[in-house]
């Protein structure tokens, strides 16, 4: 049993839930094939995923195990494009006042055997600009069939309280929230740890 607050939700075990928005089959499914055979193919270009800690940004695979790919070469203009799309209907969705965006940060992460990343604010991670520039969190999941790995979800958690709710990473489905809103990467597990086999997602930050 939830109640409502504006666009929030208030659980019924406390807190607060900022609102969110899921929507499946996001790309024209070639569009979202192509990415994903995109980043199989460029495995090599992959690094080891950072946080910004006290001031420096650093990996620390005890908060963030994962490996990012900072362009997404061919495919970058139709991404962004993507995302400016949904910008005005997330604003109105999520109750937020319309602004203009100064650019889309765009990054794809592949996720292996044990990788997951701590609760965070995307305002209070690696972006390390003050005031943070990240105002909405578009996050789209990309994997091949069948699943290769098993957990992994999206974890959205409440302000205040321990109510959360998780979102799984369906192949060419969307998760949209805004960037204060904490959540989680939950631990999974892809034997054999192939890398096409990995939870691939392209995360877009739409900066004020
Ligand atoms: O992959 C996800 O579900 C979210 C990733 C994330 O939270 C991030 O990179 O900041
Ligand atoms: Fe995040």
């Amino acid at each position: 049993m939830t109640a409502t607050f504006g666009a929030a939700e208030i659980p019924a075990n406390g807190g607060l839930f900022l609102p969110h928005d899921v929507q499946s089959d996001w790309l024209p499914s070639p569009l979202a094939d192509a990415l994903l055979e995109y980043a199989i193919a460029n495995e090599s270009r992959f690094c080891p995923g950072s946080i910004l800690h006290s001031g420096k940004v650093m990996v620390d695979e005890t908060i963030r195990q994962v490996s990012v790919l900072s362009h997404l070469g061919p495919f970058h203009e139709q991404v962004t494009r993507a995302a400016l799309t949904a910008q005005p209907m997330l604003e109105r969705l999520f109750g937020m006042p319309a602004f203009t965006a100064s650019e889309v940060e765009i990054e794809m992460a592949a996720h292996g055997d044990g990788a997951h990343f701590q609760q965070h604010i995307d305002t209070f991670v690696v972006v390390n600009r003050c005031p943070n520039p990240r105002v909405l969190t578009l996050v789209l999941y990309l994997h091949r069939q069948p699943r290769g790995f098993t957990g992994g979800a999206l974890r959205l958690h409440a302000l205040g309280g321990e109510a959360f709710q998780d979102i799984m990473p369906d192949h060419n489905r969307l998760a949209a929230f805004p960037s204060i809103l904490p959540h989680s990467v939950q631990r999974l597990t892809c034997p054999g740890n192939a890398f096409a086999d990995r939870r691939f997602a392209v995360n877009m930050w739409i900066h004020r």
